[in-house]
């Protein structure tokens, strides 16, 4: 299923800091309402500037409080397979952004892998571990294997890549399994985990966020309908909502009747 498919909503803020402010509110309305509807709710997460911006202003709102973070569960989209607690990894990141300052139940925290666990340096393994634990999650009769997420978040890159699916690489053609090792990225590490195009579209609502003029062009490419090797962007959608969420360097190259 194409992105196409399902249509998109793209909604344009000011700059990077509204564009942050006005998804960490429309987040945890989203989750809210999750919770109240069903219990639980579940979001997958991004790194990169505007997935830890996003996290930071979740962490300054006074909001937050609006969910029961014990009632949370948070998955990662891709992660950069380094040492745990390397600098660079986005759960390390998204810790200082965020998730070390709110009550989670750590039962509900899934990290994905480093890569000086259990599985050292096999991102494979560590890409079959991850995705075992998601299928446990999905309950049985789930007709994906991983949970229908409530929400997906995904950074996009200024090559198009989301998550750790990069332009014409081989990840983008997995049809079989929801997370694999990826490897020779052409962004650092080079090493990397991510969730594949499948486990992505089993999401509800998938949200993409872009902020700077260095994303102007991934932007306007993936959303004239590029091809989904080319611009991964294009290729990702939720099965109820593709929500694009932009500031106006990012949306500045988008066709005026976008
Ligand atoms: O390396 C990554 O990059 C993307 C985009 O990051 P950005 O800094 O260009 O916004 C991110 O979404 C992904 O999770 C991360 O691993």
């Amino acid at each position: 299923m194409s992105a196409a498919a399902t249509g998109r909503d793209i909604l344009i803020h000011r700059d990077k800091d509204e564009l942050a402010q006005a998804t960490a509110a429309r987040l945890l309305t989203r989750l809210a309402d999750a919770q109240a509807a069903h219990g639980t709710a579940s979001a997958v997460l991004t790194g990169g500037r505007n997935g830890n911006a996003l996290l930071a202003a979740v962490a300054a709102s006074g909001d937050r409080d609006r969910i029961d973070w014990s009632r949370l569960d948070l998955w990662w989209g891709d992660e950069r397979f380094l040492p745990e607690n390397d600098p660079e990894r986005n759960h390390t990141q998204a810790r200082e952004a965020l998730l070390d300052a709110v009550p989670l139940d750590p039962a509900r925290l899934h990290v994905m892998p480093p890569s000086d666990g259990p599985y050292a340096g096999d991102a494979e393994a560590a890409a079959e571990a991850y995705a075992t634990e998601l299928a446990a999650a999905a309950g049985p009769d789930a007709t994906a294997r991983v949970p229908a997420f409530d929400v997906l978040l995904l950074g996009v890159g200024p090559d198009t890549h989301v998550a750790s699916l990069f332009p014409e690489h081989p990840a983008l053609r997995e049809t079989e399994r929801t997370v694999v090792g990826v490897h020779g990225a052409p962004k650092p590490p080079p090493t990397r985990l991510s969730l594949t195009l499948p486990a992505i579209r089993a999401a509800r609502e998938v949200w993409l966020l872009a902020a700077g003029e260095d994303k102007a062009g991934a932007v306007a490419c993936a959303l004239a309908g590029s091809g989904e090797l080319q611009a991964p962007a294009a290729a990702v959608c939720g099965s109820s909502r593709t929500l694009w969420l932009l500031d106006e360097a990012a949306a500045s190259r988008l066709p005026a009747t976008t």
